[in-house]
């Protein structure tokens, strides 16, 4: 267990290592490589039929507190657009405007290991779809991903600032760019509608015929102020909100390329094995917990059920500002608009598909598995994460541009909140940068990345933290898992609840 507290800049650390079924055991308890660079005070090791082992370094089981050990921090470059966040003087989930000033987030750096893939790349994905769309000449259109402000209030915010351009190397070996645009008044806005451009990708359903990327850049631009100047506005809103969403790209078109080398690193990730993380009392990281078959199967399930009825949609809040995201309710819907959880979706009365089988499965897995964590490692009672039956689910699917404001979430009964009972999240696809505080402020939040495979879960002390994802970092879904299932650029989310 890698226990890593960002408070004075100390870290103290202990890690557990739990070995996959089909991953022969390890013979040696060898310090894993990824925590090699780190001082860890003690490990442990879990093959799935044996339960605990102690190894490593020795030490004290449980936490220590190491002192002098530097947790990463990572100056944001780049302010943070808050879309949806709590409003706690309403109690209400709101869409918080976007939040000026510098990111000064810590970040907590949790890698299982340096991911060498961008950087081996000469292509990113996201170029290499490009390419074949455009040497097939197909047919496109603009992502749907990504927010547009179908009730615009100020076409002038609307203006791409150059100068404001960033770019953010991550230190898993990505590349990130952020663009903003400013207002008239030199305020941040959201520029979706720039950014979204670069995620330009396949849909059957809806599509603009083009030749070239500038092209639907320009159309869909136009396309969106035509209808808000035509006062179509609400048409276009409900067009948006009702047309279905495919998280995977046509297979026709989609055909990458990954060198062996890159797909023996990622098959060696995969059998590796996870490490369990306390990152703060309540709140515990499994990295690499879904194996690449469960993620193939995670994401093939989904896919099903989000292109059938109650399905990936648009959501949006009242105001008619859309979330960064896609969406789909599993068990029972949650209504951005009321903050409210329901039988049926409201805009078009469709019922939530069922939560599928396989996934509470994994569920109870994590909540077991970060249990016998806790309890190795904590004074009795301190990270204390009570059990749930998941009854919800909520699925994001954030495309490159996609990201989610600062909020608490607490439209659960008063019960299961006041209990403690774990919200349970799963990374799939490209890796997240994920804000968690005690306060909705980008600024003091601490940051951890959150890659393919990882399942974290806040509850027991952690139920009522703020959380969001700030960014999602482009190209850094593992290699085979997009050859497998062709997700399409961006990341899949998945929380499972008990209401
Ligand atoms: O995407 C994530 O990691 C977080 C999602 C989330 O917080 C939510 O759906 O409430
Ligand atoms: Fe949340």
């Amino acid at each position: 267990m890698l226990s890593l507290s960002s408070q004075n800049d100390s870290v103290s650390a202990s890690v557990t290592m739990t070995w996959r079924a089909e991953s022969a055991s390890p013979k040696k308890l060898e310090r894993p490589k990824w925590l090699r660079n780190q001082r860890v005070s003690h490990w442990q090791t879990m093959n799935h039929d044996e339960g605990w082992r102690s190894g490593g370094r020795g030490g004290p089981r449980g936490r220590s507190q190491a002192s002098g050990q530097r947790v990463n921090r990572q100056k944001s470059e780049r302010p943070v657009t808050v879309d949806r966040s709590l409003d706690e003087s309403s109690g209400n989930r709101s869409r918080g405007r976007g939040s000026r000033g510098r990111g000064r987030c810590r970040t907590v750096q949790v890698y299982v290991e340096k991911s060498s893939r961008v950087a081996n790349v000469g292509k990113s994905a996201q170029e290499e779809v490009k390419s074949q769309e455009d040497g097939l000449g197909s047919t496109k259109q603009p992502d749907q991903g990504a927010s547009f402000k179908c009730y615009g209030d100020n076409d002038d915010l609307l203006q791409p600032s150059a100068s404001s351009s960033s770019n953010n190397i991550n230190l898993s070996g990505g590349l990130s760019v952020s663009r903003e645009c400013e207002d008239k008044n030199g305020g941040r806005v959201s520029c979706d509608i720039v950014n979204r451009m670069e995620d330009v990708s396949f849909s059957g359903l809806v599509s603009v015929s083009s030749t070239s990327d500038k092209k639907v850049k320009l159309s869909s631009v136009e396309d969106r102020h035509s209808a808000h100047k035509s006062g179509d506005v609400g048409n276009a809103c409900n067009e948006r909100i009702s047309r279905l969403f495919d998280i995977c790209l046509e297979k026709k078109w989609f055909c990458l390329k990954s060198s062996s080398l890159e797909l023996n690193k990622e098959k060696r990730r995969a059998t590796k094995g996870y490490a369990s993380i306390v990152i703060r009392p309540g709140m515990v990281l499994l990295k690499n917990f879904l194996s690449i078959n469960d993620q193939v199967m995670i994401v093939n399930k989904c896919r099903e059920l989000g292109l059938g009825e109650g399905g990936f949609y648009q959501p949006g809040y009242g105001d008619g500002a859309l979330l960064h995201l896609k969406m789909m309710c599993l068990g029972r819907n949650w209504d951005p608009q009321t903050s409210r959880y329901g039988d049926t979706r409201p805009h078009d009365g469709s019922v939530p598909p069922k939560i599928p089988f396989e996934f509470n499965q994994f569920v109870q897995k994590a909540i077991q598995d970060s249990q016998s964590l806790v309890a190795t490692s904590s004074k009795k009672g301190e990270d204390e994460i009570p059990c749930m039956s998941p009854d919800i689910c909520i699925a994001n699917f954030y495309t490159s541009t996609g990201r989610l404001g600062l909020h608490k979430d607490k439209d659960e009964s008063a019960k299961s909140i006041q209990k403690g009972l774990p919200v349970v999240s799963f990374s799939i696809g490209d890796s997240a940068e994920f804000l968690y505080g005690d306060q909705r402020d980008d600024d003091k939040a601490d940051m951890v990345v959150l890659q393919s495979g990882d399942v974290l879960l806040f509850g027991g002390k952690s139920r009522n933290v703020f959380h969001g994802v700030r960014s999602i970092l482009k190209d850094t879904a593992p290699k085979v898992l997009v050859q497998e299932t062709n997700l399409r650029p961006g990341r899949l989310n998945l929380t499972f609840r008990q209401y």
